[in-house]
């Protein structure tokens, strides 16, 4: 008979292998494919770390500037994609806003078979900035947005689209080292559905699709967006000293707090950190960053709780003007690269993911007639 596992959540049970990336070991720390994720942020543009990510090697010049003009001629949507997009109510999730036009774009270019699992994700990875800000500037602003730009970067063209206007280098840099920190993280819950997905030999678009669901909860990547919430109703550092201590009480969690496998630090966290302050310095912030350091050190004295990769990214998006309801797809649009590794290294070598289950139902009984019910 199987073994019953004692935790709940698969907490520390090794449920596949993989080659892309290690968390957490000794406690904190982060790699893909072998280089540490501080150095990559510190040295690469995301379009660099997709490609290491997904075609297994950090480019050369000549490969990374031919991948960038390739992705650069995928950022156009299919007409039937926008109007769908355009019938999206301005109220709806963006989530389920890009759910939706990944799901949509699945029946539109469909993966024929597996052999396109690279064209998909590149045309994914492309276009996923066009299909939030097509939908967001259709539904917010009454404007039909241009989504094929010329800019440089993933992250450029996105606030480009978002705001009209081609972003500065600060913000374009900022948008590389977000999209670095968030863009792969081992089995998370995401990284799983996908991967469960795939071992059923499905396509890349439902592998996706699934995915961005399991990521919309606060628990996972919706982490940053919940974060934002409540550090936006701290009017100061003691304001929100006292609100946590209230929260603590209560036995509330604190978004953008802990973490499934980190137990000391979530090494992501320092660097968006540093971002953020750069950031409050330029827009001249004086409560949100505060607001944010106090957080930490209240959960850190109280709980010894650290803050994980979303909690101060939610300042660092607010600093450089994005709506907090677009902070999660902003997630997706990097995470899509570990998704689809994810599942391209399942289909590799791949066995139908189906655990079992411990029975703790009724005993075995017969069914009685519908009268006597
Ligand atoms: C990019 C990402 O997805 S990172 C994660 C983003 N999610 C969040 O920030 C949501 C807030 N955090 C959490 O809910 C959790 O820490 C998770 C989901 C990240 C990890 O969950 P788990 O591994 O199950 O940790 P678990 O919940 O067992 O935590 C252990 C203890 O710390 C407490 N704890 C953990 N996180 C928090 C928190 N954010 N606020 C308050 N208490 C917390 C738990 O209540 C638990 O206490 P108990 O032992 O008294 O019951
Ligand atoms: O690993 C996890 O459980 C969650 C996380 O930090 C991520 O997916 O980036």
């Amino acid at each position: 008979m199987a073994k019953v596992l004692s935790g709940a959540g698969l907490r520390g049970q090794v449920a596949g292998k993989t080659a892309l990336s290690t968390v957490g070991k000794s406690g904190s720390g982060l790699t893909y494919r072998g280089y540490d994720v501080k150095d990559l942020a510190q040295n690469c543009q995301f379009e660099e770390v997709a490609y290491l990510i997904l075609k297994g090697k950090l480019p050369t010049q000549a490969e990374l500037d031919e991948y960038k003009v390739l992705l650069k001629s995928m950022r156009g949507l299919p007409l039937a994609l926008k109007e769908v997009l355009e019938r999206i109510p301005a109220d709806a999730h963006p989530m389920d806003v890009l759910r939706t036009g990944c799901s949509m774009l699945g029946n539109l270019e469909g993966e024929a078979s597996f052999d396109e699992q690279g064209k998909v994700t590149d045309r994914m990875l492309a276009c996923f900035p066009s299909i939030i800000c097509y939908w967001y500037r259709f539904s917010h602003d009454g404007v039909r947005v241009d989504v094929e730009t010329d800019d440089d970067s993933i992250g450029a063209h996105f606030l480009h689209l978002l705001r009209g206007e081609k972003p500065s280098e600060l913000h374009e840099r900022v948008m590389h080292v977000s999209l670095i920190l968030y863009a792969e993280h081992e089995f998370n819950a995401s990284t799983f559905t996908a991967r469960v997905c795939a071992s059923t030999l499905s396509d890349m678009h439902s592998c996706v699709t699934g995915a961005i669901g399991s990521l919309r909860g606060p628990l996972h990547g919706g982490a940053n967006e919940a974060a934002m919430e409540m550090i936006e109703r701290f009017e100061s550092p003691e304001h929100a000293e006292q609100e946590m201590m209230g929260m603590l009480e209560r036995k509330e969690k604190i978004m953008g707090f802990g973490h499934a496998i980190y137990s000391e630090s979530d090494p992501r966290n320092e660097i968006i950190k540093l971002w953020s302050e750069k950031l409050a310095d330029d827009v001249g912030d004086k409560v949100l960053y505060p607001v944010s350091v106090r957080c930490e050190e209240v959960m850190r004295r109280e709980k010894k709780l650290f803050c994980n990769a979303d909690f101060f990214h939610a300042s660092a998006y607010n600093f450089m003007g994005i709506p907090t309801k677009l902070f999660t797809p902003i997630f997706v649009m990097s995470r899509l690269t570990g998704w689809a590794a994810h599942v391209m290294e399942q289909r590799a070598d791949n066995r139908i993911i189906r655990p079992s289950a411990e029975y703790t139902g009724e005993e075995l009984r017969e069914v009685p007639a519908i009268s006597e019910r």
